[in-house]
């Protein structure tokens, strides 16, 4: 797939404990909207409660079903309001299992159909926190937009390389990762996501988080990369910011043909 151009958005969301779920959901949907002309828009992880208010993961835990779970019937109507592709960061999903917390990231089509769920496969906190509290996903996501094979992964995720090795065997030309990652270790952040662009070949799309939650200052530095590891677009902010980049996707087959290294993979 090359479907030319593809603008990206990224909305690098203030979440703040001060703000209730109900009023940032209204907020990001507005933001949503007002994105119609992009190709793709992506959220943070965990926008609605935080990453880090681990106290608060089972209380705001909700369905991925918009037709069940307050953000996705929101975030699936912002997507057709505004003719989007929403990648709308993730959310405490309920799972099917009693008492079952996933990480989910939701993805929904311009007519507001949720196109696919990716549940965070790596769970951080060393058995604390997230790695406490929620369940592991098992299966890496690709989504077929209509200009690109988009990878999913999530935050933390970020520091397993294999993972993003499955997503380009599946086809994947834009990575996406939303992220709540904290200010003290930013410089990991644009570190990986540099080199997951570089060594897949790929475009990587990077949504982190403003504001500071549960006392964790959040590190924003949201980027876009290309296939060469060239930063399209970043910003040092870590306030609340929209940021946009143009994708040219010809580049990924370019990159690929004029330094074959996938080729050259034994493992
Ligand atoms: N929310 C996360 O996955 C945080 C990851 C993190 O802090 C790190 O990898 O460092």
């Amino acid at each position: 797939m090359d479907g030319g151009t593809v603008r990206a958005s990224i909305l690098q969301i203030q979440v703040d404990p001060d703000e209730s779920v109900e009023s940032r959901r209204e907020r990001v949907a507005s933001l949503v909207r007002a994105q119609a002309g992009a190709d793709v828009v992506v959220l943070p992880e965990l926008w609605p409660v935080g990453a880090f208010a681990h106290d608060r993961f089972a209380a705001e835990a909700e369905e991925a079903d918009p037709a069940k779970g307050p953000t996705a019937l929101a975030m699936s109507a912002a997507a057709r309001d505004a003719g989007v592709w929403l990648h709308a960061g993730s959310v405490v999903e309920k799972g099917e299992e009693a008492g079952a917390l996933y990480n989910t990231s939701l993805v929904f089509s311009p007519s507001g159909e949720l196109a696919a769920t990716y549940r965070k496969i790596h769970r951080f906190g060393f058995d604390q926190g997230e790695a406490a509290l929620m369940t592991a996903g098992t299966t890496p996501v690709t989504v077929a937009h209509p200009q690109a094979t988009l990878g999913l992964a999530t935050c933390y995720d970020l520091r397993f390389p294999e993972l993003f090795r499955a997503l380009v065997d599946a086809g994947a030309q834009v990575l996406v990762v939303p992220a709540g990652w904290p200010a003290k270790r930013a410089d990991h952040w644009s570190l990986f996501a540099r080199t997951r662009a570089v060594e897949n070949q790929c475009f990587v799309v990077a949504c982190g988080t403003a504001g500071t939650h549960a006392g964790v200052a959040q590190a924003g530095r949201s980027a876009v990369i290309d296939p060469w590891g060239e930063v399209l677009a970043e910003t040092d902010s870590t306030e609340e910011t929209v940021l946009t980049a143009d994708l040219d996707l010809t580049q990924v087959e370019k990159v690929r043909e004029s330094f074959p290294v996938l080729k050259d993979r034994v493992l």
